[in-house]
């Protein structure tokens, strides 16, 4: 397969080119730029010495058409413009980005702030949500990769929801992520001296994570409830835990919770259950296509804790883009991105 990456540079494109290197179809990988044009990769990048020593090419249309598949990993705004000419060219087409995830267009408004891409890429684009959605990921030739926090709660939530296992009218969602969910562009809110040393809540009420997370709960498990969604940045690199609180349905018991998750995913491999830990955290998915999760009931309150845990860079981006392409190929979903926690 020959591969395009847009946004090559950034953080979800060098992600990209890692775990593309290691995927056994994957023959070629050009790597596109909208500002460095010629720019030996590896003169900015000496960590891919010998690996990418290619220049960086300018972002053209009729070039895009050539690749079996196109990422692009730019921020929002910017695939809606490229993207669409490619509809109905040669290109699989898998946008990381939040730009075709929302099938509203005055929703994408309201929360991006940003012009939204027509209205016909965005019904022609399916929500890449692998382990929910492959059926139609298989056939779309637009796939819109969820974003990172929604990757992480959906997959925790969405089993239990579904099956009613718990109240989804008042659900109370808390994340935390590392900073490079921010990107490698510089700015005040991830600058060291404001980060080391400090946890912080950002962006209260106004994330545009909330409504792509209540779309899928309305289209995957039937709830139209809003959610309480706070996110925080904290001191460390990668990675995204997120905590959900929710009342346990009349008479439910903590392990019908467990066996719904385990029943869920038993096929899935990328989505593990924890049974039993005393602790569980970020450091054990750190570099994986993995997502974990852990739920406990608490019997004082009768509500559960569900915990989540992904690599933001992984299986909050470039991981599941991975894991969406090769389901649009017809190949095992684990094909490049066997790849074992560094858990340190
Ligand atoms: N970081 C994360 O954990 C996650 C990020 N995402 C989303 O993925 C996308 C990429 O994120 P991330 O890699 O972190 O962002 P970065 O800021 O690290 O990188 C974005 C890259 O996009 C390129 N770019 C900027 N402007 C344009 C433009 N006008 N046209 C084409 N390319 C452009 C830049 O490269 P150049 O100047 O060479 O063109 C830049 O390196 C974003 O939409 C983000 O919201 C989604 C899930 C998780
Ligand atoms: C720590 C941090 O800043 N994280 C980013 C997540 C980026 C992302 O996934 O953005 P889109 O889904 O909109 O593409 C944020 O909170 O906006």
């Amino acid at each position: 397969m020959k591969v395009g990456i847009i946004g090559a540079s950034g953080y979800g494109g060098l992600e990209l080119i890692r775990l593309l290197h290691n995927h056994p179809e994957v023959e070629n990988t050009i790597l596109f730029t909208s500002s460095e044009e010629g720019t030996v990769f590896s003169h900015k990048y000496t960590h891919l010495v010998n690996i990418y020593d290619q220049p960086l090419q300018k972002i053209e249309s009729e070039k895009l058409a050539e690749f079996d598949v196109v990422f692009s990993s730019a921020p929002a705004g910017v695939a809606s413009q490229l993207l669409p000419p490619l509809i109905g060219k040669g290109p699989r087409l898998i946008d990381l980005s939040g730009d075709f995830r929302l099938k509203d267009s005055a929703i994408y408004e309201q929360w991006y702030k940003k012009e939204p891409a027509s209205a016909l890429a965005v019904e022609q684009s399916v929500y890449g949500l692998t382990e929910w959605n492959a059926k139609e990921i298989r056939q779309s030739q637009l796939i819109a990769n969820p974003g990172c926090y929604p990757t992480a709660v959906l997959l925790s939530l969405l089993p239990l929801l579904k099956e009613q296992l718990i109240d989804g009218s008042q659900l109370i969602i808390d994340a935390k992520s590392g900073v490079s969910g921010a990107g490698n562009q510089p700015s005040q809110m991830t600058h060291f001296s404001e980060t080391n040393e400090n946890t912080a809540i950002y962006r209260l009420h106004q994330h545009q994570h909330i409504p792509e997370i209540e779309q899928a709960i309305s289209s995957f498990a039937s709830e139209a409830a809003p959610i309480t969604f706070s996110t925080h940045l904290v001191p460390m690199t990668r990675g995204i835990l997120t905590t959900s609180y929710a009342r346990v349905m009349e008479g439910v018991t903590e392990a019908q919770l467990v066996s719904c998750l385990e029943e869920t995913y038993a096929n899935h491999p990328f989505v593990r259950v924890i049974r039993e830990t005393n602790k569980f955290g970020t450091n054990q998915v750190y570099g994986s296509n993995y997502c974990d999760l852990y739920v406990k009931v608490d019997p004082r309150t009768n509500r559960a804790t569900i915990v989540s845990v992904i690599d933001n860079l992984v299986k909050g981006a470039a991981g599941q883009a991975i894991q969406n392409m090769n389901v649009q190929f017809d190949l095992e979903e684990i094909t490049g991105l066997s790849l074992v926690p560094s858990f340190i």
